[in-house]
Order: structure tokens, then C-alpha cells, then sequence
């Protein structure tokens, strides 16, 4: 099996999973991604059985509407019955690196107000320690040098991801040379950065569930 096939077999699987957890008044949170757009290709047979979703990102927002399924405000909306997104990294306990699409902020808003976080990943993502993947951090553009400066006494390796400007119109520093031993707490030494506006490291609320695809099947993990 190829990458796409194995990101197809979870986000099938993802549909089989939330589909018992859905209601009429059910909303869910939809990620952004390769993964995540295969599983919002699949909701499009659910479509019937939930009342809407709340998209991380303008993209896949706009890719739910093509099928269909009514897109809501986030501050319009109570809990959401579940957040379903891929990932770029995940460890044992579930805490994640997210952002390779430059979705981090929207996508941890998301994650925050669902009872569940189900994250859908190919082997790829499965990792020992967070890291290998440079770590998006989402930044206001007049403190990008400045945090560009913190995040090297944290031991990174910041590079600006030019071109990039993130639907929240902020800009993007990917951290390299971060063997993230401690993701709680180096998500809580960046967050405090003043300029930060998120990182993409997921530990504090990392997944709830992980649907790794793997050539022998989609196996089901929780955190250790
Ligand atoms: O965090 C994300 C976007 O900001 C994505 O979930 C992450 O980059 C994984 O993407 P893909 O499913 O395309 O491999």
C-alpha cells in the first residue's frame, strides 16, 4: 500500500468510528490535510445524520460546503461530538506535531472544544520522540525575529516559512534541531513567548484516539 491508500484506510476507518457517536443535532470538527480531506470526502455519505461541522481551516471549509454539508461558526456552536484531523507526529501518549498545513491555531481551537480528538494518520507519523518533524509555530508578524530569538535559547532552530500567511493573516517559524523530550512542557515555554499565538505541538491536548494506517491494517491506539 501506498501513503494515499493507507491515509484512505484511516480516514474510512474514522467514518466507522464516529458514525455510532453521530446524532441529527451532532456537530464535528474537521481537520485539514491530505488525511483529513480524504475523511471529509467520505463524511459526504454521512451528510444526513449530523447537522454541520466546524472547519480548521478556509480550505476545508470550502471543500464540506462542495459536498454538501452545512459549515458553522465555531462561537455559534456548544461541544463539538468529536474533532477528527491528521498529524505530522505522534508519540506513544498521543501528544502530536501539527501545522505542516499551516492550520496549527484553528486546528487546536477546534481540537479544544471536542469531546473526542481523533486523529487519523498514516506509520509514517509514528514516532519515539517529537522532533524530526521541524515544529510549526504560529507567530504575529512584527515578533517573528524576536520569538525567531527565544526559540533558539529554547535549542531550536527556527527557519521563516516564506510566502506563507496563515488564514489568521499571522506568519509561520518552523523549529528545527528540537528532540522534544518533554512536549508539555516546551509547549508551555513557547506559548508563554510573547508574539506566540500557538505552536503545533499537541501535548496538553493531544489526540484521544489514533487510527494509524499500516500496511497490515488501521490499528486503534490510545494514549500509553
Ligand atoms: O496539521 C496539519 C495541517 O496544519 C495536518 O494535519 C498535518 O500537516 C498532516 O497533513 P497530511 O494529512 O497532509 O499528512
Amino acid at each position: 500500500m501506498n501513503q494515499d491508500q493507507l491515509k484512505q484506510s484511516v480516514a474510512r476507518a474514522a467514518i466507522e468510528y464516529i458514525t455510532p457517536k453521530l446524532q441529527a443535532d451532532s456537530i464535528l470538527g474537521v481537520g485539514t490535510g491530505s488525511t483529513a480531506n480524504f475523511f471529509i470526502d467520505m463524511l459526504g455519505e454521512l451528510k444526513d445524520q449530523f447537522a454541520g461541522a466546524v472547519a480548521s481551516s478556509d480550505a476545508s471549509a470550502t471543500r464540506l460546503k462542495a459536498l454538501g454539508i452545512e459549515v458553522l461558526d465555531l462561537n455559534s456552536v456548544g461541544e463539538l461530538v468529536a474533532y477528527v484531523d491528521g498529524a505530522d507526529e505522534s508519540n506513544a501518549q498521543l501528544a502530536l506535531i501539527k501545522g505542516g498545513g499551516a492550520a496549527l491555531t484553528r486546528e487546536k481551537i477546534v481540537a479544544a472544544v471536542a469531546r473526542e480528538f481523533v486523529c487519523i494518520a498514516d506509520e509514517s507519523k509514528w514516532v519515539d520522540v517529537l522532533g524530526s518533524f521541524p515544529l510549526p509555530v504560529e507567530v504575529i508578524p512584527m515578533a517573528r525575529s524576536y520569538v525567531a530569538r527565544e526559540l533558539v535559547k529554547l535549542g531550536g532552530s527556527p527557519v521563516y516559512r516564506e510566502g506563507v500567511v496563515t488564514d489568521n493573516g499571522n506568519v509561520i517559524l518552523d523549529v528545527h534541531q528540537l528532540a522534544i523530550v518533554d512536549p508539555k512542557q516546551l509547549e508551555a515555554d513557547i506559548n508563554q513567548l510573547t508574539g506566540v499565538v500557538a505552536s503545533g505541538l499537541f501535548a496538553r491536548r493531544g489526540a484521544d484516539v489514533l487510527l494509524l494506517g499500516r500496511a497490515e491494517g488501521v490499528e486503534t491506539i490510545y494514549p500509553k
